[in-house]
């Protein structure tokens, strides 16, 4: 089995949580495309549900797939979202933003009841940290933004090389929120949670990519077949 079967296997599985009349975010990424347009075939022989999407590329597949959109003003809970990962820990905390959408999926994320993760098991790490970490920023002061954040960083005990990212275009890359976003090469992050917290008290940081205690489960597809990991309770 591909990659992209074992991708679309995962979200099959958390579709399985669905049920009639649930709100639902819908995450952005290949893992989470699958889900959308699994769901769409279920909207189309009858499911009731309303989703919101963590990105305008979500939008328009959810859209193109029949699935009926609402936003977070015009409801007041999301019951699961369902939205993919670069890296998952054994704790389910996340790196995620390798798309981009890091900030809207954030939002949605915290305003869900359950978040599942869908995978294939190659996002499954013992420590986050390999896959670059995504930190959306605003452009204005950006050179003030990377010296605060390089010494949050070292008061963390990590360090790596920082990359404003850029598009396939070669020009600098756009959040749907008009912010940019710098990758760090950390290597190996040993206390995520620390982290987190100094990065989101940096001034010129919109978001970072670390999801701490977001995730509700993990659905990990893999040769020897689906495995689903709860959080455990703190
Ligand atoms: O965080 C994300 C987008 O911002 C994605 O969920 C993450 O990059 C995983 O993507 P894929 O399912 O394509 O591997």
């Amino acid at each position: 089995m591909n990659m992209d079967q074992l991708k679309r296997q995962a979200a099959a599985r958390a579709l399985e949580e669905v049920r009639d009349g649930m709100q639902l975010g819908l995450g952005t990424g290949s893992t989470a495309k699958h889900f959308v347009e699994l769901l769409g075939e279920r909207v189309a022989a009858g499911l009731k549900v309303v989703g919101v999407p963590t990105s305008e590329a979500t939008r328009a597949d959810a859209q193109r797939c029949g699935v009926p959109l609402t936003t977070l003003d015009e409801i007041d809970h999301l019951d699961i979202t369902v939205d993919g990962a670069d890296e998952i820990d054994p704790e389910l905390n996340l790196i995620k933003g390798g798309g981009g959408a890091l900030l809207r999926e954030k939002i949605v994320a915290a305003a869900s009841d359950r978040m599942i993760v869908i995978a294939d098991d190659s996002k499954w790490v013992p420590t986050l940290g390999k896959f670059p970490l995504p930190v959306e920023v605003i452009p204005f002061g950006l050179g003030a933004t990377r010296r605060a954040i390089e010494k949050a960083f070292a008061d963390c005990g990590v360090s790596g090389q920082m990359a404003v990212r850029n598009a396939k275009d070669g020009h600098v890359f756009v959040t749907d929120g008009g912010h940019w976003i710098v990758d760090a090469q950390l290597g190996r992050i040993a206390d995520p949670a620390s982290l987190a917290k100094a990065l989101s008290a940096i001034p010129g940081v919109v978001e970072h990519g670390l999801f701490i205690g977001l995730a509700s489960s993990a659905v990990l597809a893999g040769g020897e077949g689906i495995r689903v990991i709860e959080r455990r309770k703190p």
